[in-house]
């Protein structure tokens, strides 16, 4: 592996660069990085902008040849990059082959439904040249790509959430350019993937600026992309204070332009009482196996768990202690996530009204995370708003409520959410039936009788949600319908067929399926 990262075709490289490191050993690992220049990032967004009216109307046939070129060449290395990846994030190596197939299973995923063509939302309404008292005309509506698009790598993901991750794949898909600022945490995760994906622009006879990627570890080469006027939209996984940063920037451009920020959520899990008296103990550790997984680091971690306070509480609260109490610690992404971490615990642990329930094994060794679970009241949390911030990593805290009213301020009280979850059986259907529409208006998706870590990739999947969860509470950032993000509609009236584009022709020569009225 070289230091130089791909703007279009080139493999840059620079004077300046900077290293990895390993989270496991805090050891900086070669090779250097060249660090991207301002001059870089407008080369890339240049690059992009010619390549965007080219590269839109490509028929969707070509462009999903285009995402199965990105799976085939990111499996054609996949040992060496699970290999690195493990190297800069410190996740376990099943992990990430789990995740090298959830990111080739999403690009596959958008080249099946470019070819299903729903995407385009074609709307033809036939003129009606005898329609009293006025007639009307031919109006054909399609969905182009908004322009060349901005994504911004997350550390917790670096192949599913990352270069070739979900906004890399919607946004091509869609027809945009897009231009990655890669994680610095995963700087050559970054490079080997962006290589594969400039490979099969290459391939598939694209223009070179379909794709670029920028790093270097510094605020302003993120800030300098989501300037760059060519630049139309922005895909973000990431801190809130980073997706606020970039909202504000964005919002503050002479055009303002879209920012698609998934922030900070702490994902609800309600234990309702039935469910609670029927199996408390086995719900105890299979939330602890959620909460500790890959450390804790998913933005759909269980960070709060709500129930009436109780001998079958009780139950719950030991099985979690018990099994928390035996969590291995695991090694964090990085040292300032790991930082942030201790400090999220240390101020819990601290606070007058928690009470700190269980901690997870110690361990000697750099970034390495120690589980922790906490308890406090209905009353307390509904009364302090700093119990509900996000601690990301393997925390928790269990929120003892009088009776099902102060369950319901509880989830009244906490900001918009990714998820929330329901611990239910049948008894528990008429309570969790009268909370239903509250939890609608908080979260982006709620389950039953599951734990919110690991999101499957699908066409009905929603990771989305009010602020603060994301940015644009409309949008999912997973699933197919990620692509309309970064799609907008233009409609065409009484054009004649020459001018018209393929997919609103008469003959309907893509086949796209069509409303017609
Ligand atoms: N809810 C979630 O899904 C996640 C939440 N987090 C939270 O974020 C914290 C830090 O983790 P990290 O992953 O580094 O997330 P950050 O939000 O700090 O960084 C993500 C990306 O955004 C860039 N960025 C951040 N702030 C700005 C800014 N003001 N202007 C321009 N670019 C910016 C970073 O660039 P650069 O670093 O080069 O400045 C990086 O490329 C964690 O401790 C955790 O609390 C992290 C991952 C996922
Ligand atoms: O739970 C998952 O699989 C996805 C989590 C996620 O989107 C994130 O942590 O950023």
């Amino acid at each position: 592996m070289d230091g130089t990262f791909p703007i279009g075709a080139r493999a840059v490289s620079s004077d300046v660069t900077f290293l990895a490191i390993d989270p496991s050993t805090d050891a900086k690992i070669e090779p250097a990085f060249a660090v991207s220049s301002q001059d870089d990032i407008a080369d890339a967004c240049s690059l992009a902008d010619a390549a965007f009216d080219t590269f839109r109307e490509t028929d969707p046939e070509a462009r999903a040849v285009f995402l199965e070129t990105i799976a085939d060449e990111i499996e054609a290395i996949h040992a060496p990059l699970v290999a690195r990846a493990m190297q800069e994030s410190g996740l376990p190596q099943p992990r990430l082959e789990g995740e090298r197939g959830r990111t080739t299973g999403q690009l596959r995923l958008f080249a099946k439904h470019l070819r299903q063509g729903t995407w385009a939302s074609v709307v033809i309404d036939h003129a009606q040249p005898d329609r009293k008292p006025a007639p009307r005309s031919d109006l054909r509506q399609r969905r182009i790509a908004v322009g060349p698009v901005a994504v911004f790598g997350a550390s917790n993901f670096p192949l599913a959430f990352s270069v070739a991750g979900g906004d890399t794949a919607s946004a091509l898909a869609a027809g945009c350019p897009v231009v990655v600022k890669g994680h610095p945490a995963h700087p050559g995760t970054s490079v080997m993937v962006g290589k594969a994906i400039q490979a099969a622009v290459a391939k598939c006879g694209l223009p070179e600026g379909v794709f670029s990627l920028v790093q270097g570890p510094a605020n302003e080469l993120g800030a300098a992309l989501v300037n760059d006027p060519r630049i139309k939209a922005v895909g973000f996984t990431g801190s809130r204070s980073g997706g606020l940063a970039l909202v504000a920037l964005a919002a503050a451009r002479p055009e303002p332009i879209p920012v698609y920020a998934e922030m900070s959520s702490i994902n609800p899990v309600i234990l309702f009482p039935a469910a609670l008296a029927a199996r408390g103990e086995a719900l105890g550790k299979a939330y602890v196996g959620s909460l500790t997984m890959g450390s804790g680091q998913f933005c759909t971690n269980p960070g709060i768990v709500v129930a009436v306070d109780g001998p079958d509480l009780d139950t719950f609260v030991e099985a979690a202690a018990a099994a928390l109490g035996e969590a291995a610690p695991q090694v964090m992404l990085t040292p300032g996530i790991h930082a942030s971490y201790e400090q999220g615990v240390a101020a819990l642990a601290g606070h007058d009204s928690v009470e700190t329930l269980a901690r997870g094994i110690d361990a000697e060794g750099a970034n390495r995370g120690r589980a922790a679970l906490f308890s406090t009241t209905g009353k307390a949390f509904v009364a302090d708003p700093a119990l509900s911030h996000e601690v990301f990593g393997a925390a928790s805290i269990i929120i003892r409520c009088a009776d099902l009213a102060e369950v319901r301020r509880v989830l009244e009280t906490i900001e918009g959410q990714l998820t929330i979850t329901l611990q239910i059986d049948e008894g528990d259907h008429a309570d969790a039936a009268a909370l239903l529409p509250v939890l609608e208006r908080k979260a982006g998706r709620i389950l039953a009788n599951g734990w919110p870590t690991g999101v499957e990739v699908a066409p009905a999947m929603v990771h989305g949600g009010p602020f603060p969860a994301t940015s644009d509470p409309r949008t999912t950032s997973v699933g197919t319908a990620a692509i309309e993000r970064f799609l907008r509609p233009v409609c065409y009236q009484d054009l004649p067929d020459a001018l018209l584009p393929k997919a609103v022709k008469h003959g309907n020569p893509l086949g796209l399926p069509r409303t017609e009225g």
